[in-house]
């Protein structure tokens, strides 16, 4: 039995399941201050004798085995959770290897792995929520370099009718600070979900993600991209991304029929936490392999 988190800015969902991505149980706990979320997550995973337990944290965080940090959540605007050794603290109450890397990654290998990138050895995984992250599985192995990616933060062309600032506190107008669900609320002044029916609004959201999409497939060329988030739920955002998407790459390199290279997660709202079980189904084979 192998241990997942799926730690959110909002909540944490914890589960247990094995390594065929089947979930037994599950809890969801509001992400407050590391003192009282923590101890639920620990009497969930008491009540279970888990292998291994993996973790797909919001960030950023330090997944660099060689620093003294690595484990860490490192500069999130969530006071309360910055500087926190997310890995350290659940080493203390359970003796069995921890698997850490970002929500999205860890998205991006559950969709890789059981979802809609299944049997494919590049993908990448896209979140337009709260904030916009993306992971991205390249040549069957996680993205990793220095840190992990953060390409929510890619800078786009401001469409020349959008006077918006931008809502990123490090950016202004990066790609979140523009495309993000709380910058279409301040922008329209309605929440996204009060807005269906406003056009120029998923127009002005497929211009900008279309642009990111661009980069990644210039820069990672992955053989599938999933776009899943809060927002994503506006389908025709992704009538505007297949549009501007075209009219950008402008058939410079040959893309596949957009409808089945850009799609919704397999997985649902499961993607995060499948792939969470995948880094514990991970970090037990690597630790027991040594
Ligand atoms: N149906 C919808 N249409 C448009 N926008 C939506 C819809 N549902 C949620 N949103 C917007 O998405 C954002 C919340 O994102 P999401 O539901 O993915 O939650 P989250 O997990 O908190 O976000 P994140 O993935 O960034 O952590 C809010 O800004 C909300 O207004
Ligand atoms: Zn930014």
């Amino acid at each position: 039995m192998l241990g997942a988190i799926e730690a959110g800015g909002t909540k944490f969902v914890c589960a247990v399941g094995d390594e065929n991505g089947k979930i037994s149980d599950r809890i969801q706990v509001s992400t407050t201050v590391p003192a009282e979320t923590m101890p639920k997550v620990y009497d969930f995973f008491n009540k279970y004798p888990v292998k291994a337990i993996g973790i797909g944290s919001f960030g950023p965080i330090d997944v660099n085995r060689d620093s003294s940090t690595y484990g860490y959540i490192t500069s999130t605007p969530k006071s309360a959770w910055k500087d926190y050794p997310f890995v350290q603290a659940l080493k203390d109450s359970f003796s069995v290897p921890i698997g850490f890397n970002t929500d999205v990654n860890a998205a991006a290998l559950g969709e890789a792995t059981f979802g809609a990138a299944k049997g494919l050895d590049s993908c990448l995984y896209i979140t337009v929520g709260t904030g916009i992250g993306a992971g991205a599985i390249v040549q069957g192995e996680l993205l990793q370099g220095l840190s992990h990616p953060e390409m929510g933060h890619i800078l786009v062309r401001r469409h020349p009718d959008d006077k918006y600032q931008g809502k990123c506190p490090y950016h202004h107008d990066c790609l979140e600070g523009l495309a993000a669900g709380p910058a279409i609320e301040a922008r329209w002044g309605d929440k996204g979900v009060n807005l269906v029916d406003r056009m120029e609004v998923w127009e002005l959201e497929g211009y900008y993600i279309a642009q990111a999409l661009m980069q990644y497939l210039l820069i990672l060329s992955p053989k599938r991209i999933i776009l899943g988030g809060g927002v994503m739920n506006q389908e025709q955002v992704f009538t505007n991304i297949y549009k501007y998407l075209k009219e950008l790459v402008n058939e410079y390199v040959v893309l596949p029929e957009l409808s089945e290279y850009i799609v919704r997660p397999g997985l649902g709202d499961n993607a995060g936490i499948t792939g969470a079980l995948m880094l514990a189904h991970r970090a037990f084979l690597m630790e027991n392999q040594s």
